[in-house]
């Protein structure tokens, strides 16, 4: 995709909603993968939703604990065995919020949104190999700022209406090709993602896509919502 591309793909997209189907993902960018955001709550047989959801396909890279309103001993206490499922399978266990708690839980990562810390204190305290990600919802500045605060993504969103939590940006999907055109720092397509709506991030360039409700309320279970994502083009 070049730059001249990204400016007419929201224009081509608005015309013509079969047109990111017919789009071709640069075909030199790795697939795009799933990262699954936990439910707002859960309890502790979450975890073999969890198990069924990783297991469903090979395309599940991440998996981010995201519990509001909870008490972080509690939330120590629900993450171990979800820590231990994801160990088994090579997906990396990320910790929302509190970069305490990733430390605290040894998390492979932490998320960060705008007031959650920032990046360059995460990256002291968890240290080199932590994977730190940054919500930059609608906004190329805060991406580049984050980019440089030495992310190791940066999150869009929200894409879509979604009932996991208000929100209030807004992003063309085109906000990915510009980034991935630019940048090789990968990004992260959020917010309201189904296996209806994805097709245009994918073929944009979004590198993973994080879901939570299309996963954990799909009516044939996760395991099935799963294998609907796997069958879309540029996954993988
Ligand atoms: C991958 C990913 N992207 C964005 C968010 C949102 O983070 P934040 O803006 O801090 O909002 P909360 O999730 O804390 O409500 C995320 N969690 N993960
Ligand atoms: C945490 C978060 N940040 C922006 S939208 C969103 C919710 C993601 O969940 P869903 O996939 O159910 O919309
Ligand atoms: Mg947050």
């Amino acid at each position: 995709m070049t730059p001249n591309d990204i400016d007419d793909f929201d224009d081509a997209l608005s015309l013509d909603p079969g047109f990111a189907d017919r789009f071709e993902r640069d075909e030199a960018r790795p697939p795009c993968k799933l990262y699954l955001i936990s439910p707002p709550a859960i309890d502790a047989g979450f975890a073999e939703a969890l198990a069924a959801a990783i297991d469903a396909a090979p395309i599940v890279a991440a998996f981010q604990l995201r519990l509001k309103g909870i008490d972080e001993h509690r939330i120590a206490e629900l993450a171990r065995p979800l820590q231990a499922v994801c160990a088994s399978r090579e997906v990396a266990f990320i910790v929302n919020d509190s970069i305490g708690l990733a430390k605290r839980l040894d998390a492979d990562g932490v998320h960060l949104g705008q007031e959650d810390g920032d990046p360059r204190e995460a990256r002291q305290v968890l240290g080199p190999k932590a994977q730190i990600g940054v919500t930059c919802h609608d906004s190329r500045h805060l991406a580049m700022e984050a980019g440089e605060a030495g992310a190791d993504y940066v999150a869009f969103g929200a894409f879509y209406e979604t009932g996991t939590k208000p929100t209030k940006h807004r992003p063309e999907p085109s906000i990915l090709g510009w980034w991935s055109t630019l940048f090789e720092l990968p990004s992260v397509a959020i917010g309201g993602i189904t296996p209806a709506n994805a097709a245009p991030l994918i073929a944009a360039g979004a590198d993973f896509l994080a879901v939570s409700g299309a996963v954990w309320n799909h009516a044939g279970g996760p395991a099935a919502a799963v294998r609907e994502f796997a069958a879309l083009k540029g996954m993988g």
